[in-house]
């Protein structure tokens, strides 16, 4: 059977209108691709098509390629065949104009698609972008050659190197597109531009050819080092990047045309590498954390959360906050007296500050997410709250309490999570008559900037509040994995044998700080002992006494370090003291004294030093 194919139709004004159709995203399979072909071949020779205007069916251009097809393509394919032979010298060469009327989406493929046409519109919501590189991969169709021309060597190396999309608004103002119109006016409007520049009322641009936009090759070479510099250090043990900026160069330097060729044989061959493969195999891999088995395949419909409550307006607590009211949700912050509620509510001005800081969030769109705010000191104001989430301290007895005063004032729909990160599900609910309510929503600090949330299900727990959860994962921008209520749930049951291996290696004679480096020197953002910091050493002990208790036979028990640093009121980052010391701006420094830490629980431990181990581990290392 076909995968997706595109449809002509020859309007009266003579435009054929063009509409890529494979749901769900439209992707370029290579069904698409042949029928886009054909449909070309069709209207340019036919007599009563002027013009041609491309667009995708259901409000979306076009996904890019078919992630799935990459790996099938045929073995003798000639480099260059669709990017050179058909977009370039058939599409962008024609004697007829084509126009792109963009809707949704046109990202990779359906970007490079639409910037081979002569003009593109959009509608202002419409996302528009290159995310090639975060499938390891870099664009094949041209991306790298007419996206600088359109708009400027920096913006299109931002837009590649990030694989961030902008709207609409953005593109029309940084030329990516030519007009910005709604969805109801969007053909129309793309066939009207498409015979103007039929009529020569309008340019008849070829980006491949622009230059306009470009800067002198001085300022390339400058532009493309310090990009080289920042990719280098941002991710360096990753090709594709680097190979991405060679070839934008290539086009700039020796003309587009080799820069396409270059382009092509590139494309071809980063797409074999294990990154890519492996990259490919994440982009799948986080999409399937949503549908499980027996829960998402039948037939539950999610309920809207309208407003969500939070217990707790510490990091966590001031985090979730964050990112719900980011994503329109009606949000309550409950704490436990003013002092606390007011620096809880300013973690979240903080938070929403940082985002207006990096550009990310207008100063109006800031405040406008701000008044969806209200802190409260009681739970009067949880009546007609959809979803709680309990943000506390690990402490049992305190989550038992607030669980059962929460089943009081809330109503009988209200979901009932906790950001525990250890404590058994079934004793936080012991106390109440809603187990089957009751869920784990485990975000990882920071809450608003990590995308990972773990939905802990216990046996009580109803399939529709896992449901709720995960549709609110995915209207946060969450990936949400569903967890057992088991000790760890799943990534401290990955995590917590990864600090044991850190503490090992310093007990048997390596410094912290080398190991610390060589972590992020392969590529993690930072050590294992800087991220202990800054979760704070209270909650790696908690986390530690219940894997004490729960798997005995599967720790190594020395790890007396922690304590100690913590018997000198040494906590992390949030005192400013840990394994490492913190400034003002909270950056960390190495710190002599901690030698004398390790001394100390290496003695209590009564490690000795097998030469015979140091000297593998050395050797590792
Ligand atoms: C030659 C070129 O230079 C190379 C390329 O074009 S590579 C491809 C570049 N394009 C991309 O990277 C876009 C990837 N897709 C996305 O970012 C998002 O899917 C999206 C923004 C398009 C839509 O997001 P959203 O509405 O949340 O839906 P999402 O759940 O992600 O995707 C819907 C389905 O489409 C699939 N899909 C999305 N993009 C796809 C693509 N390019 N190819 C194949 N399948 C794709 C997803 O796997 C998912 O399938 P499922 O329902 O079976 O799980």
């Amino acid at each position: 059977m076909a995968k997706g194919t595109t449809a002509m139709e020859v309007r009266a004004d003579g435009v054929a209108v063009i509409t890529i159709s494979n749901p769900p995203v439209n992707a370029l399979s290579f069904d698409v691709i042949a029928s886009l072909q054909r449909n070309y071949a069709e209207a340019l020779s036919r007599n009563d098509v002027k013009a041609i205007v491309l667009t995708g069916a259901k409000g979306r251009f076009c996904g890019g390629f078919d992630i799935t097809a990459f790996g099938k393509k045929p073995k003798n394919e000639k480099p260059g065949s669709m990017s050179i032979d058909f977009l370039s010298d058939i599409v962008e060469d024609a004697r007829k104009p084509s126009v792109a009327a963009i809707d949704g989406i046109a990202l990779g493929g359906g970007l490079e698609v639409a910037m081979v046409c002569h003009a593109r519109i959009s509608t202002p919501s419409a996302q528009l972008g290159l995310p090639e590189l975060q499938l390891g991969i870099i664009p094949g169709l041209g991306g790298t050659q007419r996206l600088p021309r359109l708009v400027g060597l920096q913006k299109a190396l931002e837009m590649m190197l990030t694989s961030k999309a902008i709207k609409g608004r953005e593109a029309h103002e940084v030329g990516l597109v030519d007009a910005v119109t709604s969805a109801n006016e969007l053909v129309n409007t793309a066939c009207s531009w498409a015979l103007e520049i039929v009529e020569n009322k309008k340019p008849w641009f070829k980006s491949l050819y622009r230059t306009d936009r470009l800067p002198d090759l001085v300022e390339v070479k400058d532009v493309l080092k310090f990009a080289r510099v920042q990719t280098k250090k941002k991710a360096p043990n990753v090709q594709h990047p680097i190979v991405c900026i060679d070839v934008i160069e290539e086009g700039i330097v020796c003309g587009p045309r080799v820069g396409l060729m270059k382009e092509a044989l590139s494309a071809k061959m980063v797409e074999q590498s294990q990154t890519s493969k492996s990259l490919r195999h994440f982009f799948f891999a986080q999409r399937a954390t949503s549908k499980i088995p027996n829960i998402t395949n039948i037939g539950l419909t999610p309920r809207k959360i309208k407003k969500a409550a939070i217990v707790g307006g510490g990091l966590m607590g001031s985090g979730i906050a964050t990112v719900l009211i980011l994503n329109n949700f009606k949000v309550i912050l409950k704490e436990i007296n003013e002092q606390f509620l007011s620096a809880g509510i300013n973690r979240v001005r903080g938070n929403l500050q940082s985002f207006v800081r990096k550009g990310q969030l207008t100063k109006e769109d800031c405040e406008r997410k701000f008044s969806l705010l209200s802190g409260v000191l009681d739970y009067e104001q949880f009546r007609d709250a959809d979803l709680v989430v309990e943000a506390v301290i690990e402490d049992i007895l305190l989550k038992q309490k607030i669980f059962s005063d929460l089943e009081k004032y809330c109503h009988h729909n209200c979901i009932f999570a906790t950001n525990t990160s250890t404590i058994d599900l079934n004793l936080i609910g012991q106390k109440t008559g809603s187990q089957d309510r009751i869920v784990g929503a485990h975000f990882f600090s920071p809450a608003h900037v990590m995308p990972l949330l773990e939905i802990v299900r216990t046996h009580q727990t109803s399939l529709q509040a896992i449901v709720d959860l995960l549709d609110m994962a995915k209207k946060i921008h969450k990936t949400p994995i569903v967890a057992g209520n088991c000790t760890g749930f799943a990534v401290n049951r990955m995590f917590f044998p990864y600090g044991q291996a850190a503490s090992f290696l310093v007990d048997y004679g390596l410094d912290v700080y080398r190991i610390d480096n060589v972590i992020t020197q392969f590529g993690m953002p930072m050590g294992p002992f800087r991220l202990a910091d800054l979760v704070g050493f209270g909650v790696a002990t908690a986390t530690r006494k219940q894997y004490f208790q729960s798997y005995p036979e599967r720790c190594y028990k020395s790890m007396l370090l922690l304590q100690i640093l913590l018997e000198d009121n040494r906590t992390g980052e949030s005192s400013r003291k840990g394994f490492y010391v913190y400034d003002d701006k909270r950056k960390a420094s190495q710190d002599p004294d901690l030698r004398k830490y390790i001394e100390k629980s290496r003695n209590m431990g009564g490690v000795t030093q097998d030469p015979k181990v140091l000297c593998y581990i050395l050797l590792c290392f």
